[in-house]
C-alpha cells in the first residue's frame, strides 16, 4: 500500500504543482484484477479501488498495517461506482453491490472477499476505511435508501443532490462518514463558497465524467489556494485546514468520506468568498 504523509499548511506554500499531485492526487485506484489503496496519514484513513475480473480479490494488507486482519482495528465503507453489478462477502455472508450501492463493514470481520458478478463486465469498488474502537453492525443502503439533501441553485451553477450514507442518522459508524453527491446538468460547483473543518479531513472521488472533461478541485487555505486538475475516477486527499470545492468542464458525480475528532457532518466552518485567494 503507498503511504502518503500529513503536511504542515506552512510547508504547502511552497509545493510546486508536482507536489501537489504526488501528495494530495489519487489516480491509479481502478486498475482491472488488482486493490490499489492508499494510506493517509490524515486521520490514517485509506483510500482504495478494486476491480475483480476472474477472481476475488481479498481485502488485506498485513505488511502495512501489522494487524492479523484488514479490520482488527479498522472499518471500511464500499460503494459500487460501475453499472455491472458486484458481490461482497463479509465472513461467508454475502453482499449484493448495485450501482451506486454502499455496504459498512465493521470492526472485527475478518474475511471480505471482493468479486464481480460478470468478468466481462466488471464491478468497480470504492472503499475508504478508518480506525475504529468498536463493531458497528454491517450494514447495506441503496441511493434510494440514504438520506437525501437538495443544495445549491441553478443562479449559482451549484444545484446538486447530496446523499448520506453512513453518517449519525443513518449506517453507524465509529468516525467514517461517507456519502455521495451528483451536480445538476449545466451545473459546475461543488462545496462553493466553501469550508474547512479542522476536526476532520475529507477525501473526495469524481466520477461519472467521460474521458475529455476534469474537474479543476481547490485546495489550500481559503487565503493561500491552489488547484489540482482530476479526471474521471482520481481522488483527491483533502487535510483539516484546506477547503475542498471544485468546477468541472461538466456536471459530474463525487464520493466524500471524512474521518477525525467528532461525528457531526454540518459542522463546518464556512468561508466568505471575498476571503479566498
Ligand atoms: O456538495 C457538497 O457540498 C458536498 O458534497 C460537501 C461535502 O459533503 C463536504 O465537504 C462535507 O463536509
Ligand atoms: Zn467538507
Amino acid at each position: 500500500m503507498e503511504i502518503r504523509y500529513a503536511t504542515n499548511p506552512r510547508d504547502f506554500k511552497n509545493y510546486d504543482n508536482e507536489r501537489v499531485r504526488e501528495d494530495f492526487l489519487i489516480n491509479n485506484l481502478f486498475e482491472k484484477g488488482n486493490i490499489n489503496m492508499v494510506y493517509s496519514h490524515y486521520d490514517r484513513l485509506i483510500v482504495g479501488g478494486a476491480v475483480p475480473i476472474s477472481s476475488p480479490l481479498r481485502l488485506e494488507d498485513k505488511e502495512t498495517l501489522k494487524t492479523e486482519f484488514f479490520l482488527e482495528r479498522r472499518e471500511v465503507g464500499f460503494f459500487n461506482i460501475s453499472n455491472s453489478k458486484g458481490k461482497i462477502t463479509v465472513d461467508g455472508e454475502v453482499y449484493e453491490l448495485d450501482h451506486r450501492d454502499c455496504l459498512y463493514v465493521g470492526k472485527g470481520n475478518k474475511n471480505i472477499l471482493i468479486e464481480s458478478i460478470d468478468s466481462n463486465n466488471p464491478a468497480k469498488i470504492y472503499i475508504v476505511s478508518a480506525t475504529a474502537h468498536k463493531n458497528y453492525p454491517t450494514q447495506k443502503k441503496s441511493l434510494q435508501e440514504a438520506t437525501h439533501r437538495h443544495l445549491g441553485d441553478d443562479a449559482q451553477s451549484n444545484k446538486r443532490d447530496l446523499y448520506q450514507f453512513i453518517h449519525a442518522d443513518g449506517i453507524q459508524s465509529c468516525q467514517l462518514m461517507m456519502g455521495m453527491t451528483f451536480l445538476s446538468e449545466n451545473n459546475m460547483w461543488n462545496t462553493m463558497p466553501p469550508h474547512v473543518h479542522d476536526r476532520r479531513m475529507e477525501a473526495y472521488l469524481y466520477f461519472d465524467l467521460e474521458e475529455d472533461e476534469k474537474i479543476m478541485h481547490f485546495m489550500g487555505k481559503p487565503n493561500d489556494t491552489r488547484n489540482i486538475i482530476v479526471s474521471n475516477e482520481q481522488a483527491v486527499l483533502s487535510p483539516p485546514w484546506s477547503i475542498h470545492s471544485g468546477v468541472g468542464t461538466k456536471n459530474y458525480t463525487f464520493i466524500w468520506a471524512m474521518a477525525g475528532e467528532n461525528y457531526t457532518f454540518d459542522d463546518m466552518d464556512h468561508v466568505d468568498k471575498n476571503e479566498l485567494k
